[in-house]
């Protein structure tokens, strides 16, 4: 049966009879041609882009040996897959929202005409958030420390991520994700970089830069800076972990405030999720870490500390895990009727499948309890209020949200539903006024 399909990307003389050349060796090697698209075709080489099906990998490899082992000039440049396919030239642009058909048109867009409104902004500065797109532009700002699960890869490696969030941002509640990619993880420096870029966004969205730098660095910008800034990874994910437990709960009939949680890893997001359940009144939250200065942070927060991945397992109702490790938790290690948030992408620490065959009474991963559920809203929330910090008070109400909006049966709410994110924007808005009136 064949079912792999790869998009082989060739680059050959141009010559006739080298794309024969190609197929013949993709044939010899039963390699099943769909499409072939003419991708290039310059006076020196032609590119094409060819569609093979193949068994599997090791078929696939065959292919690939059998391309290159024409020589003469043909290369492969690269073997794509749909995933893939979806990331050739990227996943956004900057576009502009205004035709420019006429020299009307022209000089109202750009010159002579912009003047003015470079002046009005000169003279009234607050006008900029009528007159420019900084209201709507969020910038997406990672050091590539913490890509993911996938460790220190680099920002440029982890520019994929960024540019999906700016997707989900630009899709879900209309606003503009800039990413930034510093090539710095140095406190001071990230700090310095994001101080002065900061005047064209109006918001600062922090995001896979790695623990134990990223809470110092979100500190610093929060103190610093008059615009909402918030580490995704600590924050957004807190939020719609802790909405995933509250509806766990309900589900359950146990009260959240007297459940005993257990935190494995107390990175970004481990700390983060912390810190929120003991904000929303959670008394007995548990950690574990295989770094002891991960451990004395959570202590700081009043969090508890035990001794063993067993003995946490063993001794909490809800166990929530992110610590970017594939498969920690063991099959065996899962008591009857726990809850188990294995929250590491791209793989969890344990399936849900496996943990709910393991006893568990409730299970999900990174996939479906994931920031893409909060982060939008609580950015659009934060932006429509004009606020100059994004609190505790909004993000427990991004949370609130978000558990409102849950339908029954269901541990949290589908991200592709767009009155999730219009529901969470408000809510962070309102909670936004609230703090401004008491103020
Ligand atoms: N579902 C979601 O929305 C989100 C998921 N994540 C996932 O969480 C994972 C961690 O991300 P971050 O917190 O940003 O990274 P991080 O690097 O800041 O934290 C990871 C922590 O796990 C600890 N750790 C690693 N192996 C461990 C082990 N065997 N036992 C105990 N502790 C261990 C590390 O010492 C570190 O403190 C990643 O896989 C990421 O994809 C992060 C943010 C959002
Ligand atoms: C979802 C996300 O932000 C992460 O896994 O890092
Ligand atoms: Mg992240």
């Amino acid at each position: 049966m064949q079912h792999l399909i790869r998009n082989i990307i060739v680059e050959s003389p141009s010559k006739v009879g080298n794309l024969g050349l190609v197929t013949s060796a993709i044939g010899a090697a039963e390699g099943d041609i769909g499409d072939i698209k003419l991708i290039k075709s310059g006076p020196l080489t032609t590119v094409r882009d060819i569609s093979v099906t193949c068994r599997d990998e090791v078929h696939l490899e065959t292919v690939i040996a059998n391309i290159e082992a024409i020589g003469n000039g043909v290369e492969i440049h690269a073997v794509t897959d749909d995933v893939l396919k979806a990331h050739e030239g990227g996943k956004i642009a900057m576009k502009s929202t205004i035709d420019v058909r006429s020299l009307g048109d022209l000089q109202r867009v750009y010159t002579p005409g912009v003047a003015s409104v470079c002046l009005e902004i000169e003279k009234h500065p607050e006008q900029a958030k009528y007159f420019t797109s900084i209201g709507k532009s969020v910038a997406i700002v990672t050091d590539g420390t913490a890509i993911l699960g996938l460790g220190n890869i680099g920002s440029v490696a982890g520019m994929p991520v960024m540019e999906g969030k700016s997707v989900l941002l630009d899709q879900f509640v209309g606003l503009s994700g800039v990413p930034i990619l510093l090539d710095t993880s140095d406190p001071d420096q990230v700090v310095e970089t994001v101080k002065h870029i900061h005047q064209g966004f109006g918001a600062i969205l922090l995001e896979d830069i790695g623990s134990p730098h990223c809470f110092e660095i979100e500190e610093r910008l929060k103190a610093e800076l008059p615009i909402p800034v918030m580490h995704d990874d600590q924050h957004g994910t807190a939020v719609v972990t802790l909405a995933a437990v509250l509806n766990a709960c309900r589900a359950t009939g146990v009260d959240p405030t007297k459940a005993t949680v257990g935190q494995i890893g107390l990175g970004a997001a481990g700390l983060a999720i912390v810190r929120m359940l003991l904000a929303y009144g959670v008394k007995d939250v548990y950690g574990i870490d295989r770094q002891p200065a991960a451990i004395e942070r959570l202590h700081n927060y009043g969090g508890k500390s035990k001794e063993s991945l067993e003995e946490l397992m063993n001794d909490c109702d809800i166990i929530i895990a992110t610590t970017g490790v594939e498969g920690l938790i063991k099959p065996e290690m899962v008591r009857k009727g726990q809850i188990i948030l294995a929250l590491s992408n791209p793989n969890p620490e344990i399936q849900p499948a496996e943990a709910i065959k393991a006893g568990a009474a409730f299970a999900a991963d990174g996939r479906s309890v994931n920031n893409v559920v909060g982060f939008p809203g609580i950015f659009r929330g934060a932006l429509d209020a004009e606020a100059k910090q994004i609190t505790y008070p909004m993000l427990i109400a991004a949370a609130e949200a978000i558990v409102s909006h849950t339908r029954r049966g269901e541990l949290i709410p589908t991200p592709l539903d767009p009155a999730l994110h219009l529901v969470v924007a408000r809510a962070v808005e309102e909670a936004a006024a609230k703090e401004k009136q008491s103020q």
